[in-house]
């Protein structure tokens, strides 16, 4: 597998992949789809009636090898919806080519997803951020798609969409105000931000020379995953939202003894577990319901 060829993307692979779920799913017919990152996995034990898929029982899927990522999918409801949940995800610096990493939404798109919630763990870089808050992703900047990975290298299939994708609208403006008035709602302005997500290769975290250039470029949070998945899923239509939850400070200082770990990552994302699933589920104390917009 080559990040210059997307020979294992065929239409024919995603719908044995899609056909296969299908025979698993029973009655659930999921329009939504929920992505857990680093730490999140909980997202998908709020699941109810679960059917459990793992990864390895999927044709064309490969294996989640980062510890917080468990590794298969869940279906089921969330608040009297029916959902699909990822329990883990694959990234690049995990040595899988583009096509494969987006390869999961595409096979949402032939199941019948039309949004996905993505979910992240990211290092805060906006000095106004603390650990702990959820940035919910305006905009993105892909330096591995700048610098020539991603999902969509190779010929065009244009069954799932055009050769030439528009990007400016990547993350739902009318999603995005549902969400924030969610989070308003059940008294997260504290916490809730926006910002722009810069994507790097990773698995190296950031040098502070490094994030300084980030910085100075607009970014607000530095991470590994996400826009691969973003660009997949908007390239076939599917609306996406996306959250990043602060797990760390981004060091942009030399004199300081301070540094960064994925333990940290998963640490904070465990504190903060409850009211991301909370915000996810639209709790019932919320007068607001993000999630029925564009799928009823
Ligand atoms: O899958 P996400 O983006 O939540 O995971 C982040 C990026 C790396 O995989 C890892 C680094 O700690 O967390
Ligand atoms: N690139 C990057 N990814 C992260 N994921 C969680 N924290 C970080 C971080 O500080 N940098």
């Amino acid at each position: 597998m080559t990040s210059s060829s997307n020979e294992g993307y065929s239409t024919e692979k995603v719908r044995v992949s899609a056909d296969f779920l299908k025979s698993k799913m029973g009655n659930v017919k999921p329009k939504i789809g929920i992505i857990c990152g680093s730490g999140l996995s909980g997202l998908g034990e709020v699941v109810e009636n679960k059917i459990v898929v793992k990864y390895s029982e999927i044709p064309s899927f490969v294996e989640s090898t980062v510890p917080g990522h468990k590794g298969q999918l869940v279906f089921g409801q969330i608040s009297g919806k029916d959902v699909v949940c990822m329990q883990g995800r694959f990234h690049p610096y995990e040595g899988y080519p583009g096509w494969v990493v987006g390869f999961p939404l595409r096979v949402m798109k032939l199941i019948g997803i039309e949004m996905v919630l993505a979910t992240n763990a990211a290092g805060g870089i906006n000095p106004e951020f603390k650990v702990g808050d959820f940035m919910l992703i305006k905009d993105h900047i892909s330096f591995t798609g700048l610098a020539g990975y991603t999902p969509l290298v190779g010929p065009n299939d244009s069954s799932f969409g055009p050769r030439f994708p528009p990007m400016n609208d990547a993350y739902d403006k009318n999603l995005r105000t549902l969400f924030k008035q969610c989070a308003s709602d059940l008294g997260y302005d504290d916490f809730m931000r926006d910002g722009v997500y810069c994507n790097v290769f990773g698995p190296s975290y950031e040098t502070i020379a490094e994030l300084r250039l980030l910085l100075k470029l607009g970014g607000d949070a530095a991470g590994m995953s996400t826009v691969q998945e973003v660009v997949t899923a908007r390239h076939c239509g599917i609306k996406v939202i996306a959250c990043s939850l602060i797990t760390n400070e981004c060091i942009l200082e030399y004199d300081t003894d301070k540094t960064v770990c994925h333990d940290e990552v998963l640490q904070t994302a465990n504190d903060r577990a409850h009211q991301m699933q909370t915000l996810v589920t639209n709790s019932q104390t919320s007068r607001t319901h993000w999630q029925p917009l564009h799928c009823s």
